[in-house]
């Protein structure tokens, strides 16, 4: 798999140390008017890794992923793609290096389906150029992994929440970036729907990919997620391993709320 710097279409330096992290975080932060959301965040997101965000509502996790998108500057820190700084990239080299899962999206325009997934080949493509067949069948595949290709001519407008969260995921897919930003991916979806998307991302780090995912539910994160940042209001509790990050303590504390931690049958399954 391209490194981002290289989808982006950036030179990248050679220091004979390996390749750069896909994304870095530099102690970065958020404000919203005078209440800081989080601060002094600092970590690597590696390719082969799955990184989760964690977190109460309202606590800054969307935020964190605009920022990392370029969307919204961070107010403090850095964030670096590759071996630059995100600020140094224009929008079309950010979008063949990153592929975004937004939280919502609603079309204002009538797309189909299959229209709405071509739509995430353009920043690797000419300008004003028409899709290919290969292109055309390449999207029909993404819809097809996430089980949504019979759905390839309705109009996205028409489809249910679940059905066109599974098409915007098909659009990432096809985007062939590197490393994937998904704000509640898993939002909407019926539970198989939920553990078959994380499959496809799961499937994508593994080859050598990377993904960041903001998820309300703990257990899968347990399940299916290499690293996670757990949010709090104010400020960040922890990032690293699921199993340490996420103890009882922390946890509680974050989501105000006394949570317990048991194991069934191997796996981490957490109590309210
Ligand atoms: N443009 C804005 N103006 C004022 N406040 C904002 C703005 N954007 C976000 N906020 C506030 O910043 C805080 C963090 O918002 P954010 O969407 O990042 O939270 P979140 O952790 O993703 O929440 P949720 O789990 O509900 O999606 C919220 O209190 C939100 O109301």
């Amino acid at each position: 798999m391209a490194s981002v710097a290289s989808r982006c279409g950036v030179g990248m330096s050679e220091q004979g140390r390996g390749l750069p992290p896909l994304l870095r975080l530099d102690g970065v932060g958020a404000r919203v008017g005078d209440r800081t959301l989080f601060e002094g965040l600092s970590f690597s997101v590696e390719a082969g890794v799955a990184w989760a965000v964690v977190g109460p509502n309202g606590v800054g996790k969307t935020t964190l992923m605009r920022a990392i998108a370029g969307v919204r500057a961070a107010d403090e820190g850095q964030v670096w793609l590759g071996d630059r700084e995100l600020s140094e990239y224009t929008r079309r080299e950010i979008a063949r290096g990153v592929a975004v899962v937004p939280q919502s999206s609603s079309p204002v325009f009538e797309f189909s389906a299959l229209e709405f997934v071509l739509m995430g080949l353009h920043a690797s493509r000419p300008r004003f150029s028409l899709p290919s067949s290969a292109d055309r069948q390449r999207a029909l595949d993404a819809l097809a992994r996430l089980e949504v290709d019979a759905l390839a001519n309705r109009p996205v407008s028409s489809l249910s929440g679940g059905e066109r969260q599974r098409v915007v995921m098909a659009r990432a897919l096809v985007a062939d970036a590197p490393l994937w930003l998904l704000d509640e991916p898993t939002a909407n979806l019926d539970l198989r729907h939920q553990l078959r998307l994380l499959e496809v991302m799961r499937q994508h780090v593994d080859q050598g990919g990377a993904a960041v995912a903001v998820l309300h539910d703990l257990n899968l994160v347990h399940r299916t997620f290499d690293r996670v940042l757990l949010l709090a209001s104010g400020r960040a509790l922890g990032w690293g391993p699921p199993d340490e990050v996420l103890n009882e303590e922390d946890v509680s504390e974050a989501f105000g709320l006394p949570m317990r931690r048991v194991q069934v049958e191997g796996r981490q399954v957490w109590l309210a």
